[in-house]
């Protein structure tokens, strides 16, 4: 049995209600996809501290406030992860992709136009449900 990895995600949301998407670098584990940032969490550190991190490492944000949104295990044939999902309303500045990625800021009702991994469907599914 593989180690389950702990994923911290941001579901970043905006005034205009828009959710902040970036495109994970083809060479990595679910490459060419979109995604919501985040990363693993580290030992010692908590969930919102592991995203606090996490979102200013990859899209330079600083987060002010965190709501736990969804809890999602999920077996890829290649990796076991729990992604611990937090709504993040409340955080300033201007998002851009640290790493080179590409970053986007898209409307709830457009998210079925975007390729996510196959652990992230809860998600967008719940994001429809609340937008319409
Ligand atoms: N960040 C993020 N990871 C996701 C999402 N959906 C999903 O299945 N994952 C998976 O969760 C894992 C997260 O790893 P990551 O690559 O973001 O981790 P990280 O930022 O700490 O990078 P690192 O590998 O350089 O330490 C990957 O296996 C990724 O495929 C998502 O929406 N956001
Ligand atoms: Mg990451």
């Amino acid at each position: 049995m593989q180690k389950r990895i702990h994923v911290a995600v941001g579901v970043i949301i905006n005034i205009q209600k828009q959710v902040l998407l970036a495109k994970r670098h083809d060479h990595l584990h679910q490459g060419g996809k979109w995604e919501f940032p985040g990363g693993k969490v580290e030992q010692n550190e908590s969930v919102t501290e592991a995203l606090i991190r996490e979102l200013k490492e990859e899209v330079d944000l600083d987060i002010n406030q965190t709501t736990e949104f969804m809890d999602i295990s999920h077996d890829y044939p290649d990796k076991h992860v729990r992604l611990d999902i937090h709504l993040v309303t409340d955080f300033t500045g201007n998002a851009v992709g640290v790493e080179g990625q590409q970053v986007k800021w898209v409307y709830i009702h457009d998210l079925n136009d975007y390729q996510f991994p196959e652990a992230n469907k809860p998600i967008i599914d719940k994001l429809l449900a609340l937008n319409s």
